[in-house]
């Protein structure tokens, strides 16, 4: 894999992630690249959240949720308690399925998580550059007092991104940013994701086997099995440059997952 020389910025080593009892997923071994767009692809359940839950500790946030194995972040362990997850969170964004802007301002919705992270520069600066990033700031450069509540949801999830970026992280996950979107807003996240990986490290979970092809680097297959307590662990299949996965892949389950055959 060409990709694999350039610096690492996530690395999981054998992670396990267990709910409970049950363990969700087994044995993830993967690097992230910096400055690359990676895609997680595979059926439903298969515990594609669930690992990039785990990049930023948001998974602490299940009480029955628990890992083994290892994370690092450029090489660092990111469970050992020394590591503030509230910090780790803004080094490592996250922007989920469905648009949550703050039920604040436009303008608010950007101040408001970087004074909570102590920031003292200039503010106005701040919002326009975030908002400008995340691309809408043409559309909302004239509203900035408006409730981020009132924007569109294309529009409130490119306000939901440049959120994230105004705390500026070097990691951004997307859990199915699109999902809730229709097709041109999809389209403008994902020429957002072209952008943004000038400056960022981006994560993305799709469904949406086109978009995983068009806008990632790199692609993680993950595929889930039945255990003999009746129950579905994940696992990762295969993960390589994304041209490899959707027109040379290794694996055969792999072949059917990407033309459709299966899932
Ligand atoms: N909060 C939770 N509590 C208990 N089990 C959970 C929780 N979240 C996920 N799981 C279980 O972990 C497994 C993996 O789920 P996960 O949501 O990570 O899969 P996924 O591949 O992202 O699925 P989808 O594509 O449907 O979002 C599933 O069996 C799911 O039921």
């Amino acid at each position: 894999m060409t990709n694999l020389s350039n610096q690492t910025v996530l690395k999981t080593e054998n992670l396990n992630v267990f709910y409970g009892f049950n363990l969700a997923v087994r044995d993830v071994t993967l690097d992230i690249p910096i400055n690359k767009v990676v895609a997680f692809i595979g059926p439903s359940g298969c515990g594609k959240s669930t690992v990039l839950r785990c990049f930023n500790r948001m998974n602490d946030l299940i009480p029955s949720a628990r890992i083994d194995g290892t994370i690092t972040y450029h090489g660092k362990d990111i469970y050992t308690k020394k590591v503030d997850p509230v910090d780790l969170r803004s080094r490592i964004g996250m922007v989920f399925q469905k648009p949550n802007p703050f039920p604040k301002s436009i303008y608010e919705n950007i101040a408001f998580g970087a004074r909570l992270n102590g920031f003292t520069g200039d503010m106005n600066e701040l919002v326009e550059m975030s908002l400008k990033k995340a691309s809408v700031w043409d559309e909302t450069k004239d509203k900035l007092n408006q409730s981020g509540l009132a924007l569109s949801g294309g529009q409130q999830q490119r306000l939901c991104i440049a959120r994230t970026i105004a705390v500026k992280p070097d990691v951004i996950l997307m859990d199915e940013p699109c999902a809730a979107l229709d097709p041109i807003s999809t389209l403008k996240i994902e020429e957002l994701i072209h952008e943004l990986k000038k400056d960022y490290t981006i994560v993305i979970v799709t469904h949406n086997m086109q978009q995983a092809s068009r806008v990632s680097d790199l692609t993680a297959f993950y595929n889930a099995e039945a255990t003999e307590k009746g129950g579905k662990v994940g696992y990762l299949v295969e993960y390589d440059d994304t041209e490899k996965v959707f027109h040379n892949p290794a694996q055969e389950a792999t072949r059917d997952y990407v033309s459709g055959r299966f899932g």
